[in-house]
């Protein structure tokens, strides 16, 4: 079957690339950015004709996403699993595609472009290399772009790039994490003051925060198959993706911007009630979900959700630890959200793995969990239920040969030699890249911590 390009088109995309100039460059091609800020883009450049919007993206790590999309023209169809039966829609919004590896300098020069206003990251938790709220100056990689090389990390690209400009960026970050858009300026601000050069365009460079939402899981080749079915042509960078799709960002841009309110996006002067309940209620349940899951041998996500004790699991979860926690923005009824997220991870057609979902717990459990806890310690409660959810992490850790993690040998350093609930939990809890101070030495934290890791370990 021939390959998905602007030469074979079977379904128009809603924007033709070719009359995009390029405005944003986007970090980290990965698939969610595919089926979400992408998408979103392109909807807002349908909705205003604006065609200064068209995003070069860069693949941070391997070739894989360049080689899929680059003889496609930079189009990709989002492949939309619901209840019904599954719809394919090529997307056109992606102009150019990068690869930071193989072509370091050609990334800073398009983040230094007049033309480029914007850009966007999906890069993981991991990859903004941060150690607590700061940046971690010891990371090998931080280190060797601190030198002068070509920078290889997203920290040092933003650097640079930065230190090219004349006008000022804004730099927006879509990955899961507190206060995203204060975070990655704190990190920029310990690189560029450990170089010594701070660019004179970094105080006017705006970093708002943002929460997205839409459950994107990896694509699979059944997926491709799938995709190849219904589009006539072969489409080797297919994303998969639910219905739901949210994008809240603070209105803190430096200079223009794509429209994204036209296309979807929600523009607001604060995100952090929207990115509190987000992080705490869908992404903390999401990793319980995916912690006990695994352990009890479901695939999936879906498949956990249908297990009724820990579907109960996850309702207590939020009603009893998170909801108490938060003060939902104007217009969001907590207990609705709660209902509708455990409604969306039980889609039997995503097939979002629970090991995927497990991955990098190190990096995920500070930002899902870790508040909730402190903040229940802090007001006399007993959080039981998202103790159990750490608990779950700490089983998986323990019970995983090879944890896919970028602290992995720390983990597995900490559990050498270790055996029963007591000694596990202390372990983990010793890893000071996790737990900060106050909740290592919180005796009902760890005595609750022992009596879950004893319950999932008999
Ligand atoms: N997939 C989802 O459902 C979803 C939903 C909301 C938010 N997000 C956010 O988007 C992020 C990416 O998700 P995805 O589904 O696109 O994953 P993905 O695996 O498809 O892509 C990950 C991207 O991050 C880059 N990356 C990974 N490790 C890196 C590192 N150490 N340094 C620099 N770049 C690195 C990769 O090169 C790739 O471009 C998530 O971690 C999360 O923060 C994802
Ligand atoms: O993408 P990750 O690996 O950081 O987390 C896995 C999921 O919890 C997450 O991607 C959710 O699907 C997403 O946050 C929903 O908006």
């Amino acid at each position: 079957m021939s390959r998905l390009s602007l030469t074979n088109l079977p379904v128009a995309p809603a924007v033709d690339p070719r009359q995009l100039s390029v405005g944003v460059v986007h970090l980290g091609l990965g698939a969610f950015h595919r089926a979400h800020q992408a998408v979103v883009t392109e909807r807002a450049a349908v909705a205003t004709g604006d065609t200064r919007w068209g995003i070069a993206g860069v693949s941070q790590r391997s070739a894989t996403v360049r080689d899929q999309l680059a003889p496609q023209d930079g189009l990709y169809a989002v492949l939309e699993r619901g209840l019904g039966d599954p719809s394919v829609q090529v997307i056109g919004s992606i102009r150019d595609v990068l690869t930071a590896p193989e072509d370091p300098e050609e990334v800073v020069a398009r983040i230094a472009d007049p033309a480029v206003s914007v850009v966007t990251l999906t890069v993981t938790e991991k990859g903004y290399r941060a150690r607590g709220d700061g940046l971690d100056l010891d990371d090998p990689e931080i280190r060797a772009d601190l030198t002068g090389r070509p920078p290889r990390t997203v920290v040092g690209q933003l650097a640079a790039g930065l230190a090219r400009r004349v006008e000022p960026l804004t730099i927006v970050s879509c990955d899961n994490l507190v206060a995203n858009g204060p975070f990655l300026r704190r990190l920029v601000a310990d690189y560029v003051e450990a170089l010594g050069k701070v660019p004179e365009v970094f105080e006017a460079t705006r970093f708002p925060a943002s929460m997205v939402d839409r459950i994107v899981p990896a694509t699979t080749g059944a997926d491709r198959d799938e995709a190849a079915r219904l589009l006539g042509v072969r489409d080797e960078a297919v994303v998969v993706a639910e219905p739901f799709l949210q994008w809240v960002i603070e209105d803190d841009f430096a200079g223009e911007r794509p429209a994204w309110e036209q296309g979807g996006a929600v523009l607001t002067p604060d995100v952090a009630p929207w990115e509190r309940a987000k992080l705490r209620m869908l992404n903390a349940t999401h990793s319980m979900l995916a912690y006990l899951g695994a352990l009890r041998g479901y695939e999936t996500i879906a498949e956990a959700v249908r297990d009724d004790e820990l579907a109960a699991l996850a309702r207590a979860l939020m009603t009893e630890d998170v909801v108490p926690t938060l003060s939902p923005p104007d217009g969001l009824d907590l207990t609705e959200y709660g209902a509708t997220v455990l409604e969306r991870f039980a889609n039997p057609a995503l097939k979002h793995r629970t090991t995927q979902v497990a991955m990098d717990g190190s990096v995920k459990l500070p930002v899902r969990m870790l508040g909730t806890v402190r903040d229940r310690l802090a007001a006399g409660a007993e959080p039981r239920v998202i103790t159990l959810a750490v608990a779950a992490w700490m089983t998986y850790v323990l019970k995983t040969p090879t944890v896919d993690d970028p602290q992995s040998g720390r983990l597995e350093a900490a559990l050498a030699g270790v055996s029963g609930a007591a000694a596990v939990v202390d372990a983990l809890l010793g890893v000071e890249s996790i737990f900060t101070p106050d909740l290592r030495e919180s005796p009902v934290f760890r005595d609750l911590l022992v009596e879950h890791v004893n319950a999932l370990t008999a």
